[in-house]
């Protein structure tokens, strides 16, 4: 059952309004509106034909698909796209071939990224002298250990491990 209403235009006027896949998905899917094809590692921004206006408080996150990633190696270069509500441009899309061999071909029409809408908060950022004590504290990347397997070997010649 939708939550929200978004009032979308189609700037191509042959491209499906985003929809939802199955009954509890998150996102729905958008198409590229041109024929691409990516060397290995190389991007290209896409448009998707469509222009959404997000009512205050929302804001849309353009998120990879992941049977493309797995099978083809098409990911987003800045996933996830930040979609913000006075955004009323055409929603695009920055694609990256990823494989190291295969070059991927997209056809206009095909479903290359999936729109999340989300709310979310604005928050006022208040500066003070100290933050308040947490039991985290400044421990991250990797603090609380559990990657052991995935260390790099010394002899590889890593130069940036830092203790945390
Ligand atoms: O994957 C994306 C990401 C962004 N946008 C659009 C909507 C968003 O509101 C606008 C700006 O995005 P963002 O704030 O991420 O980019 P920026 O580099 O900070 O640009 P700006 O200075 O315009 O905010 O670009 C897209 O169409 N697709
Ligand atoms: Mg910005």
């Amino acid at each position: 059952m939708p939550s929200v209403q978004v009032p979308l235009t189609r700037l191509d006027p042959d491209v499906p309004v985003p929809s939802y896949a199955r009954p509890g998905d998150a996102g729905a899917d958008l198409v590229t509106t041109t024929d691409v094809v990516l060397q290995p590692g190389e991007r290209a921004l896409v448009g998707t034909g469509v222009a959404i206006a997000l009512p205050d408080g929302y804001a849309a996150f353009v998120h990879p698909r992941s049977g493309l990633a797995v099978r083809s190696g098409l990911g987003m270069v800045n996933a996830p796209g930040t979609i913000d509500s006075g955004y009323r441009g055409e929603l695009k899309v920055c694609l990256i071939n990823h494989d190291r061999v295969q070059p991927l071909s997209l056809r206009r029409g095909d479903r290359i990224a999936q729109l999340v809408v989300q709310r979310v908060e604005r928050a006022a950022f208040v500066e003070v002298d100290a933050l308040p004590e947490s039991e985290r504290g400044v421990g991250g990347h990797g603090s609380t250990g559990g990657h052991e397997a995935l260390s790099v070997p010394a002899e590889s010649g890593a130069e940036h491990r830092t203790e945390v």
